[in-house]
């Protein structure tokens, strides 16, 4: 189990490691103000690693603990299609990089199945040598469609959460956050971060 460390206005806030500023942008908007002063953001680029989400969660947490030294929270999201046995998984980014959403929907033409779910997992380091890394994960399932909508955030616009008719870019950012995979995954890390503040 991890030490619960007292985080105290003059305790040193935890600090989420992301090159990504619109996840930044995201998990800003859900953290809430609540906890505005406990977290800080740096922007590193982490080296990617291959393997499931978890292990690629994990391995980034704890590089990002011991370039910070101190404590940390990394974030990894992967896009899963069902068609294809889970993949491209962690490793969507460089799908989208390549081929962007009007691929990654042209990837399952030759299928039927085009549902999909896209997975967030936060990972979390106190920094202290041998830390483990806790982990908190969210989940929304959904559709691969033709994009509609912005195009400002990564595959936002082919992917189409169950129960709407929009695409995740179509959507107010509220309703995208309340029912995204980041949204669902920041309700655990919110709980964890509240019982270390409290306890
Ligand atoms: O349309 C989207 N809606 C989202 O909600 C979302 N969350 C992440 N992504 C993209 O999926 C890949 C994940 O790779 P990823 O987790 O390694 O991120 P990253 O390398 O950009 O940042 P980081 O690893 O420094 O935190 C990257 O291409 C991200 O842009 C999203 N695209
Ligand atoms: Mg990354």
């Amino acid at each position: 189990m991890l030490k619960a460390v007292k985080l105290t206005k003059m305790s040193r806030p935890i600090t989420l490691v992301t090159g990504n500023k619109k996840k930044l942008e995201e998990f800003v908007k859900i953290l809430g103000p609540e906890f505005e002063k406990q977290v800080v953001s740096i922007d590193i680029d982490l080296p990617e690693y291959q393997g499931t989400p978890e292990e690629v969660t994990r391995a980034k947490c704890t590089l990002a603990a011991q370039h910070i030294k101190g404590p940390v929270i990394v974030e990894d999201t992967s896009l899963c299609f069902n068609a294809l046995g889970g993949m491209p998984g962690p490793y969507i980014k460089w799908f989208l990089k390549e081929i962007g959403p009007v691929g990654l929907h042209k990837m399952l033409a030759g299928f039927e199945d085009k549902s999909a779910y896209a997975v967030c997992i936060y990972g979390f380091s106190s920094g202290e040598p041998e830390a483990p890394v806790e982990l908190f994960p969210g989940r929304c399932n959904g559709t691969i469609v033709q994009p509609r909508g912005p195009t400002d955030f990564g595959w936002d616009p082919c992917f189409q959460p169950d129960g709407f008719d929009q695409t995740y870019a179509e959507m107010v950012k509220e309703t995208k956050n309340g029912i995204s995979h980041r949204g669902r995954a920041m309700a655990l890390l919110k709980d964890f971060l509240k019982q270390r503040t409290s306890s």
